[in-house]
């Protein structure tokens, strides 16, 4: 396939080595000297497929090249090109979007290799839009859909389905990517207002200019070029939830007017003096710390309370690291479907190593993507440590031997090895005969007794721990003599305690 490549390099002579490498396969080339001048080309021609960026660049450098693309939505895999030790360069690229990183002086062969899966990845993306099948940023989601094993996110899942049964306003604070947004849509769907309209703003990415009108709406001829009357978000969003994403980035002046809407549920539309009631549920996210915020003076005290009654904090993926395995296994499972393959992929025990090493500091969003795209490239039916060459490039001691590993502990191994069954057997393991998944509802869908799931897991501890007392209350964080009273009520031997849970 003959592609169109934009090459943005300051060096003439790498520029030069990099169009020869890319007509030699075949591509056309388009050349930039900076970032700004490679955004022009971009604009100037919709059919760039793939950009190869050079990072250190005078003018506007890679990552700033990166982040333009992002605001302006321009979607084209990026391969970055990158000197000798440069790990942590990379990995802001990556976590900036890039697709791929290829070391300086690339060879023909890996440079063309890249460009090849780029190109592979860009087609299947354009596929995969025009069904409209990874949208998953729409519709609705449920709080079962979200993936979960580590007691954490049990934790978020429960607040959730709390915060689900009233209109009391909700926080969700977390980096990027850890699902706030997701756990924001199962609370709308889990509530009475499920059905009725769930409208994101991302309060970050509007021009400041624009963040009074978009939100509140504007009548025709109040500023220059508003040419339409325009309803706003919060109209919009009448009768269902509004979801303010990167509350924190609110401008002061407008967040008087939030606080108004919060407080007495009123809006007042710019270019008009009428003030116009709305019902509208606010779930706010933050991946500031806004009491910070507050303290600084970029956050307005009063407003910081109003919209945190009911704080959740979704933790980092590295702080929950249990979770690792079943993400992968939902997204391996989700992605083998949308492609289409005649089975599912399935994972060796060295890649889900690797991938539970691996600290994501693009959260499950990076996850997501990373086996996104190898499930797109994967060339047999099981999934390896080499179809992670981005993963591995930045754990080279994985890749060198065994420390990682064992720093991952018996924990993580065990749960790596509990995926290593074929995808197509797990949604049997998903039912209660996956011994190390306790269930929260009974057969009819309702919650279980507490007391039932209490003698499920201390019956559990003590087959895991092989009947150590003293390892079971501590895992437990009961004391001995508490942990001997329930054995007692839930009559089990303490003298032959593995027997008698066998
Ligand atoms: N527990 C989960 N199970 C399955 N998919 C998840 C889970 N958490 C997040 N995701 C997926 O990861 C991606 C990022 O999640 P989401 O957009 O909710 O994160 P976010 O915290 O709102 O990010 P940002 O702050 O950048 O907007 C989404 O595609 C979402 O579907």
């Amino acid at each position: 396939m003959t592609a169109q490549i934009l090459i943005v390099d300051d060096d003439p002579v790498q520029r030069r080595l990099l169009k020869a490498a890319v007509e030699r396969d075949g591509h056309h080339s388009h050349m930039a000297e900076n970032g700004r001048q490679g955004l022009e080309i971009l604009k100037a021609h919709a059919g760039i497929d793939v950009v190869v960026l050079d990072l250190m660049m005078p003018e506007m450098d890679g990552l700033a090249f990166l982040d333009a693309l992002a605001v302006m939505h321009i979607d084209v895999p990026v391969i970055v090109q990158t000197g000798q030790g440069g790990i942590e360069t990379v990995v802001n690229a990556m976590r900036a979007g890039a697709f791929d990183f290829v070391v300086k002086p690339v060879s023909p062969e890996r440079l063309g290799t890249a460009i090849a899966n780029a190109l592979k990845l860009g087609h299947e993306q354009g596929e995969a839009r025009s069904r409209g099948s990874r949208g998953r940023r729409s519709g609705t989601v449920s709080f079962s859909d979200i993936a979960s094993a580590s007691p954490d996110m049990i934790r978020v899942i429960d607040l959730g389905r709390r915060a689900a049964q009233s209109t009391i306003p909700v926080m969700l604070e977390g980096e990027s990517g850890v699902g706030k947004e997701m756990v924001a849509r199962a609370i709308q769907s889990a509530s009475e207002r499920s059905g009725k309209p769930f409208v994101t703003v991302n309060c970050g990415a509007i021009p400041e200019n624009l963040v009074e009108s978009i939100l509140f709406g504007h009548e025709k001829g109040a500023f220059t070029g508003a040419t339409e009357k325009h309803a706003g978000k919060f109209m919009e969003a009448d009768g269902g939830t509004l979801f303010l994403d990167e509350v924190g980035d609110l401008p002061l002046d407008i967040q008087v007017k939030l606080l108004r809407a919060v407080q007495q549920g009123e809006i007042e539309t710019v270019g008009s003096s009428r003030v116009q009631k709305v019902n509208v549920r606010l779930i706010s996210a933050t991946n500031k710390n806004l009491i910070e915020e507050v303290k600084a003076g970029r956050f307005r005290e009063d407003l910081y309370y109003r919209l945190n009654v009911f704080p959740i904090t979704i933790p980092a993926l590295r702080r929950r690291k249990e979770d690792i395995p079943n993400l992968v296994r939902v997204f391996l499972h989700r992605f083998s479907t949308e492609q289409r393959l005649g089975a599912p992929l399935t994972i060796s025990a060295g890649a889900m190593a690797l991938l539970t090493a691996f600290d994501w500091p693009g959260n499950i969003r990076q996850l997501e993507n990373t086996i996104y795209r190898a499930v797109v490239l994967a060339q047999g039916s099981e999934l390896t440590e080499t179809d992670f060459p981005q993963i591995l490039g930045q754990l080279p001691d994985f890749a060198a031997g065994s420390a990682v590993r064992r720093e991952i502990g018996e924990k993580h191994l065990r749960l790596v090895e509990s995926l290593t069954a074929p995808v197509e057997s797990l949604a049997a393991e998903e039912g209660p005969s996956r011994e190390d998944m306790i269930a929260s509802v009974d057969d009819s869908g309702e919650i279980r007794k507490l007391a039932e799931v209490e003698e499920e897991l201390i019956r559990f501890a003590l087959k895991f721990y092989g009947g150590q007392m003293s390892r079971v209350a501590r895992r437990l964080g009961i004391g001995r003599s508490t942990l001997y009273r329930k054995l007692k009520d839930y009559g089990i031997d303490p003298d032959n305690p593995v027997q008698s849970v066998a």
